[in-house]
């Protein structure tokens, strides 16, 4: 096996492919409005020029015309944004699904949970606003001026610099500003969100030690860093903000506007008041969402980290002809580090394989490989004679079944964790498996209160429930007491000799590991590996 991991997923690029024509018709209808809304304008110049109400009539139609246009352009923006949002979903969680075991334990539940829900939702001002912001931004200023200098020639352009001031103040200094701020507002969020994971997940063990003083002070401390953050961004930032609008745009614009053109008609004064007016808007609707673009780059940058994962490889090949399972000098290699070097066995079905050996030498990464989840560096692992590789995403699942240790219980009903395997069994069968697993609960309990004994015989009644040749189990006694353990090795036998499954068992308990019908060793990488 020279490449076992298989090309990474497309990037954030090509999840958005199927989505930008839309945007672009968007994006055109978007400037459309503009341009619709500036004839309005334009309209009423006439207007004020004495042209009559045919002038009005004209300004009104255009600005329904407009508005239409706009709302046309919103909704096929949003479309648009949403199918890509729900692919990306869709994309962000099967790369999680696909990425090596390795690989997957760097993203904690939380950072992918952030992934998949706040970074997706982070793009959408990126997407659905943006394109037609920027296409209005270009058309509807250069459309202004034009007419402002067919109205009132060169002089009237000086009633620009106000707003031309504010629009680079907008688009040039408060981005810059509010992207220091941002990314410090940034990290102060996270502090305050981690201090109150950290002080809710640390209450049990705030109990047993009697204070909790240390973690409430934490998350005063990042609150105070919040606020104090706050008020430094709205005087650094909101403030500048409000006085471009307030005195560079509105304000400065008419008192300019009337000291150039004091002296001519109305109607010349009139255009270069409104067109002036018009001019910037589009400039400031930008400038308000930068914000949100600085925000919406960085979790686009996360996603792309993600999707540039690793994956696991894959082939087409359906369930295997055959049920045993053999490992062929096979070396795993977990981040750098060599873990299995060379390990060859054979787990032939219809009996039960005991894998042993001392702590991290590498059972745990042994099964996952036999899984399928973490890729042999060099090696072969043969489910039924065909590579793992080779199967399909779905037919792996159903040729070999792992049940690591612990931590596989979900937390929702018993009957919905069984479900899982047996998404078609009735309650008599779901209820047959628990009790050859040896744990006596309801279908309807929840899984919180369950002792981890009992979570441990609840992921053990899955393997009774699974039709997959080979089955593999990670320590599935350890929480068990001896005659516990002892029932349970019996269930496992009868797997093993009576239904033919292929039962591959990581134990460290001797007793138990001298039932089986075959051992084998496992030892660190680099004492060699016993067969
Ligand atoms: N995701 C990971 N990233 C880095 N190192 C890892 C990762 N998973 C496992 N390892 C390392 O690989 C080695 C083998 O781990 P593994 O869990 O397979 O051992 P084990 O034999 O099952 O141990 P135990 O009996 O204690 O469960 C350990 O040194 C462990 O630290």
């Amino acid at each position: 096996m020279s490449n076992p991991i298989a090309p990474s997923s497309p990037s954030l690029r090509g999840v958005l492919a199927p989505s930008i024509p839309a945007l672009l018709a968007a994006a055109i209808a978007a400037a459309g409005a503009g341009l619709l809304s500036l004839s309005a304008v334009w309209c009423l110049v006439r207007a004020v020029s004495g042209e009559g109400a045919a002038s009005v009539l004209w300004a009104c139609a255009a600005w329904i015309a407009a508005a239409a246009l706009s709302a046309a352009a919103a909704w096929l923006a949003h479309h648009a944004e949403g199918r890509f949002e729900a692919r990306l979903r869709r994309r962000v969680a099967a790369q999680a699904m696909r990425m090596p075991a390795d690989r997957l334990t760097a993203y904690s539940t939380d950072r992918l949970r952030r992934l998949v829900s706040d970074d997706v939702a982070a793009l959408h001002h990126l997407v659905a606003h943006l394109p037609s912001e920027i296409a209005t931004l270009l058309l509807v200023p250069a459309a202004a001026i034009v007419l402002l200098l067919a109205v009132a020639g060169p002089a009237a352009l000086l009633a620009l610099v106000p707003g031309a001031l504010a629009a680079a103040v907008y688009l040039g200094v408060i981005p810059r500003l509010s992207a220091q701020h941002g990314a410090q507002r940034a990290e102060v969020m996270t502090g305050i969100t981690t201090a109150v994971d950290d002080y809710a997940r640390g209450i049990e063990v705030f109990r047993l030690s009697g204070s909790a003083q240390g973690a409430l002070a934490d998350y005063a401390a990042a609150v105070e860093r919040f606020t104090s953050g706050m008020v430094a961004w709205a005087r650094r930032v909101a403030t500048p903000a409000a006085i471009a609008v307030a005195l560079l745009q509105a304000a400065a614009s008419l008192a300019i506007a009337y000291a150039v053109g004091s002296s001519w008609d109305v109607s010349r004064l009139a255009a270069v008041l409104l067109l002036s007016l018009s001019l910037v808007a589009p400039a400031l609707r930008l400038g308000h969402g930068l914000d949100y673009v600085a925000a919406g780059r960085a979790s686009a940058s996360r996603i792309e980290g993600l999707l540039a994962e690793p994956q696991l490889p894959a082939g087409e090949r359906g369930a295997p002809p055959g049920d045993d399972v053999r490992a062929d000098e096979v070396c795993v290699r977990v981040g750098e580090r060599l873990v299995l070097d060379g390990l060859s066995f054979a787990a032939p079905a219809g009996s039960i394989t005991a894998i042993t050996g001392p702590s991290g030498a590498g059972k745990s990464t042994l099964l996952r490989a036999l899984a399928g989840l973490q890729p042999a560096a060099t090696g072969e692992i043969l489910i039924g004679g065909t590579p793992v590789s080779a199967f399909d995403e779905d037919s792996r699942h159903h040729a070999v079944q792992l049940i690591p240790q612990g931590g596989d219980v979900l937390p929702a009903s018993v009957g919905d964790n069984l479900r899982l395997t047996a998404p078609g069994a009735d309650d008599e069968r779901l209820g047959a498996a628990l009790a050859r697993a040896g744990i006596a609960v309801r279908l309807d309990e929840g899984t919180e209160r369950l002792s981890g004994g009992e979570r441990q015989r609840l992921s053990m009644a899955r393997a009774f429930l699974g039709t997959a040749p080979v089955v593999l189990l990670d320590e599935p006694t350890s929480a068990l007491d001896r005659c516990a353990a002892d029932r349970l090795w019996a269930q496992l036998e009868a797997l093993a000799h009576d239904d033919g499954r292929a039962v591959v068992v990581v134990t460290h308990d001797p007793a138990l590991a001298a039932r089986a019908d075959r051992q084998v060793a496992v030892v660190p990488a680099g004492d060699g590996a016993v067969r």
